[in-house]
């Protein structure tokens, strides 16, 4: 097997006396669908925010396409082909849904120019299933189209890695399905994703291999049908009802 394209190698992150990630390794394989999942302030965010250059790692190295990417600004990151989605979705709202992605298309640098950048916001919004909204300000988009405009943004990058920090979050279950479709769909066209996300039956539904963060420690990473019946996660994260259900469901 080649190279993974994105490797942490016994990454931690500090602030102050918390510690948010201590030593966490792992490999992103190219083109893998990998579901990251642990309880709240596990340290899900903090991850990508380091990988990102968002923040600055304390200690470990960041290595992406063989090179260490440790110290990259987020620019830089956007420019490599290392994107990333935000939690709390916030478009620029005076700004129309064409010009939130355009300024995406030019963050990560794709473009040769402000045209070039724009029709590249139009092929994403297209994408997305945005077109038709892309004259609308920004600030009159509801959730579930304010997360697709946040995933068209991304994919304006041209990303080869794209980390999507739940964008489910606050959707109803046939905005959630149509969501489900639009990652296939740019899992498919061949970008390596990496989802944090709360819900189990997303994650299992995307992605066959689970990490499991817990206070800053990675303490699990495998094939998710491993993942979810191995008992630290299930103490940690699952809990014993999860882990009913699923037995019956297996067994049922
Ligand atoms: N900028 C910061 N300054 C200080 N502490 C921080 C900062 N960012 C995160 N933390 C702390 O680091 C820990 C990990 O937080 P993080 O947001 O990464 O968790 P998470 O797994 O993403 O949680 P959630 O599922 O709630 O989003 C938490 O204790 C949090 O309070």
């Amino acid at each position: 097997m080649s190279d993974p394209i994105l490797r942490l190698e016994g990454v931690s992150k500090t602030f102050g006396g918390l510690k948010a990630l201590t030593d966490v390794s792992f490999g992103l394989n190219e083109g893998e669908v990998v579901g990251l999942i642990g309880p709240n302030g596990a340290g899900k965010t903090t991850l990508v925010n380091v990988v990102t250059g968002n923040l600055r790692r304390s200690s470990g190295r960041i290595m992406f396409e063989g090179e260490d990417v440790g110290l990259q600004k987020p620019y830089q990151a956007a420019r490599r082909g290392l994107a990333r989605t935000f939690q709390i979705v916030q478009p620029f709202p005076a700004m129309t849904v064409l010009e939130n992605v355009t300024a995406g298309a030019l963050f990560g640098g794709g473009a040769a120019s402000v045209g070039d950048a724009r029709d590249k916001a139009r092929q994403s919004l297209e994408f997305v299933g945005l077109a038709p909204l892309a004259d609308r300000p920004a600030a009159n988009l509801a959730l579930a189209a304010r997360k697709r405009l946040e995933l068209a943004k991304s994919l304006a990058m041209n990303p080869k890695v794209l980390m999507l920090d739940e964008v489910n979050a606050g959707l109803n279950s046939s905005e959630i399905d149509g969501a489900l479709d639009l990652i296939r769909k740019i899992a498919d066209s061949g970008v390596t994703v990496l989802i944090i996300e709360h819900l189990m039956k997303v994650v299992l539904s995307l992605s066959k291999r689970l990490l499991v963060l817990h206070h800053g420690q990675l303490i699990a990473d495998g094939p998710s049908r491993e993942i979810v019946s191995d008992e630290r996660v299930i103490e940690a994260y699952l809990g014993q009802k999860f882990a009913a259900r699923l037995k019956e469901m297996h067994h049922g």
